[in-house]
């Protein structure tokens, strides 16, 4: 079995973060692990108030995981802060794995911050350099890139400004902008893009902790880059398409929804949502 490494903030609500990456890690038969970076105390509506974990104990799992067992692929997302942004990437420098995918996570759903906004320039030096593949919404790309994005020429800039920034791949994702939910890749040399239509739902709690999981998840299983982004944008517009009503905000994903269908079918007969 291939073996992925989530370093997150825990969700305790259950659809964004370490939870929304180990449930999106089973559906893909990969084995899960999580090195928890932050602990927030948040639902579908808020972020109450979080505690992140001291350096040296984020360093002490990393090193608890690699030196025990060897990692297909990382994903990372939410690093609240420089010294947290540090540890980490000093670490995965040290033990140097494949296929290092990063969701730049700055904000929830509902607005509120996960990143310290003084933390960019940290994210820019230390973070960015290291990621085989970044995947920032278009607000996460406008910091990064300090530009505005209104169109999808200018997807492309930012890509292309956030590549210069010495990661391999940058893939902009468009589900903040209006019309369909189009995502663009740029490799440094070309664009490729990654459409589906827009669905009509609140219930986006984690859907980029979803996507960049499952990138990551389709990388250890030894797919091309770009038909891991593929088989990742058909996954997650599937677990938005039947996003579940949980929480009186923003809901979550449906992880596990071909899965489920699949294996009910086999055993029962009966198909259920
Ligand atoms: N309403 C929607 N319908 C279809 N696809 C969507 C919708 N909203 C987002 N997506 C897609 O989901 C994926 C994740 O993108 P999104 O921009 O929502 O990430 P995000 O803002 O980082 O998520 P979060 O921070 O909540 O985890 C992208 O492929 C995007 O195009
Ligand atoms: C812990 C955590 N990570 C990421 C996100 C972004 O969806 C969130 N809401 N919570």
């Amino acid at each position: 079995m291939k073996k992925v490494l989530s370093i997150a903030g825990s969700d305790c609500s259950g659809g964004a973060g370490i939870q929304a990456d180990l449930k999106t890690f089973s559906a893909h038969g990969v084995f899960g692990m999580s090195v928890i970076v932050s602990v927030v105390a948040e639902n579908t509506s808020r972020v109450i108030d979080l505690q992140d974990i001291r350096p040296d104990i984020i360093e002490k799992q990393i090193d608890a995981v690699f030196e025990d067992i060897e990692v297909d692929a990382v994903k990372i997302g939410m690093l609240p802060q420089p010294e947290c942004m540090e540890a980490v990437a000093e670490k995965l420098k040290q033990y140097a794995p494949a296929n290092i995918v990063i969701d730049p996570v700055m904000y929830a759903k509902n607005g509120c911050p996960l990143m310290n906004p003084d933390a960019i320039d940290t994210l820019i030096k230390t973070v960015i350099p290291i990621a085989d593949l970044l995947t920032p919404n278009i607000p996460e790309a406008e910091k990064i890139s300090s530009m505005e994005i209104r169109n999808v020429e200018d997807m492309k800039k930012s890509a292309m400004a956030i590549h210069e920034m010495g990661c391999k791949n940058v893939l902009v994702k468009g589900g903040h902008a209006a019309g369909s939910a189009l995502d663009i890749l740029f490799d440094g040399n070309e664009f490729y893009a990654f459409d589906a239509q827009r669905i009509e739902t609140k219930n986006t709690h984690g859907t980029g902790c979803t996507y960049s999981s499952a990138i990551a998840s389709n990388l250890a299983l030894e797919f091309g880059l770009q038909e891991a982004v593929r088989q990742a944008k058909e996954y997650v517009t599937i677990a938005i398409q039947h996003s579940l009503s949980i929480g009186k905000g923003h809901g979550p994903t449906h992880h596990f929804y071909e899965l489920y269908q699949n294996g009910l079918k086999k055993e029962t007969g009966i198909t259920r949502q």
